[in-house]
């Protein structure tokens, strides 16, 4: 098997899959990786090889993937750094950092805000620190980009007492959204103004970005906010949680709210958007009209936030693959002018905008690896 030689290697544990990449000192990806489908059969990527194992939890996941890397000559002690997306930084981790003791019982600390996510991250970094102690790590956090919204954005309409007590809006992909506004600004040549990004994803979220800056967002306090997801409900009203609650208990409410809702809910099983689109069932059609009208219902909130929109980006594995969706949802933003050109919207382009479109409209595919490595390479050349 081809040996791989990086500086950097890049864990993006999510809830249900790991992603990984390697990059060298001058931040060019050696060697990508995956493993989707945690819990069953699990399928394994690494480079071009691919195989499917039973992988029943994150753990197991994450020791294959160790062991893969070691079967290409990729070892923990040799790298320069490894660096980590973390979901949920709270209030005070708001940039990338070294994995500390404090760092580390502070990720901790933000467990019970992202389940689905932080406890398997926190585990990613503790099993690092078995394997190589002296590697250091360094944690990137979804929240950070959020840190400029407003506290009007940020403040549910809650007593002090909750906010004292971490009760706020954070939300979520913002090593996403980062990577996007680069890339866009790029793309673009300037980055535009006003910029409505949706990352459409197994979790999926919508941010309002204004001169480059988060002003709004459509996840709240946890990832479970917002758009009609996967398998999380998105957005809703806070009294039938309690009477789930009540009903179910409050873990069988987490679990129906965060595992058995969304576009898995509404079409009875099925939360992968492509099994979606080929499914002759109308309850899968009625999902994926869930999921489009709510998409544009949370848009037009954040355009209103920046006081008008000039681009509209589209990002994640629906964002990024899916016409059909890309149209349904561009087609709801046809009263303020939005135009898309079906030849290239079909066709994945970055630029998706008709002539006479009144906005840009855009495919940037995510980059969250490629984010998180550029920043634990600033923070370990900084130490
Ligand atoms: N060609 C495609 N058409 C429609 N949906 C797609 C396509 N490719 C990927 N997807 C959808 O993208 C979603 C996964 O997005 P991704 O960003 O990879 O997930 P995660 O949030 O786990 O990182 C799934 O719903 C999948 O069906
Ligand atoms: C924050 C979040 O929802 O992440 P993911 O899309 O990876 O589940
Ligand atoms: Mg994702």
């Amino acid at each position: 098997m081809a040996e791989a030689t990086g500086e950097v290697l890049v864990l993006n544990v999510g809830s249900s899959s790991i992603k990984l990449a390697l990059y060298d000192a001058d931040l060019r990806e050696v060697l990508r990786g995956s493993v989707s489908g945690i819990g069953a059969q699990a399928v394994l990527k690494m480079g071009e090889a691919r195989e499917t194992a039973a992988l029943p939890d994150h753990r197991a996941a994450l020791d294959a993937v160790l062991r893969a890397l070691e079967a290409r000559g990729v070892k923990a002690s040799d790298l320069r750094a490894v660096a980590h997306r973390v979901v949920h930084g709270g209030a005070d981790l708001i940039a990338p950092q070294r994995v500390t003791p404090e760092v580390r019982d502070a990720i901790a600390a933000c467990v019970p805000l992202a389940p689905l996510h932080n406890p398997h991250q926190l585990a990613a970094i503790d099993a690092l620190t078995a394997l190589a102690p002296d590697l250091p790590q360094v944690a990137c956090f979804d929240t950070a980009f959020h840190a400029t919204n407003p506290e009007v954005a940020t403040r549910y309409a809650l007593p002090d007492a909750c906010a004292g007590a971490g009760i706020r809006r954070y939300g979520f992909h913002g090593l996403s959204f980062t990577g996007l506004v680069e890339r866009l600004a790029t793309l673009a040549g300037d980055l535009p103004d006003r910029v409505l990004a949706f990352h459409l994803g197994n979790g999926a979220s919508a941010c309002a970005i204004r001169g480059g800056q988060s002003v709004a967002t459509t996840m709240g306090y946890s990832p479970t906010d917002g758009l009609t997801m996967g398998t999380r409900s998105g957005t809703i009203d806070p009294m039938v949680v309690l009477r789930l609650a009540g009903e179910l208990g409050i873990d069988g409410a987490a679990h129906l709210l965060n595992h058995e809702s969304g576009l898995a809910g509404l079409s009875g099983g099925i939360s992968d958007m492509r099994a979606l689109e080929a499914s002759p069932d109308p309850a899968s059609a009625f999902a994926i009209a869930h999921f489009t009208y709510w998409a544009r219902r949370h848009g037009g909130s954040l355009i209103a936030a920046m006081e008008g929109v000039d681009a509209i980006v589209f990002t994640g594995g629906i964002g990024e693959n899916a016409p059909a969706i890309r149209a349904a949802i561009c087609d709801g933003f046809g009263w303020l002018g939005a135009r898309l050109d079906p030849a290239k919207n079909a066709r994945n382009a970055p630029r998706l905008q008709a002539e006479g479109s009144s906005v840009t409209l855009w495919v940037i595919p995510a980059e969250e690896e490629r984010v998180i490595a550029e920043a634990a390479l600033r923070v370990v050349a900084a130490a």
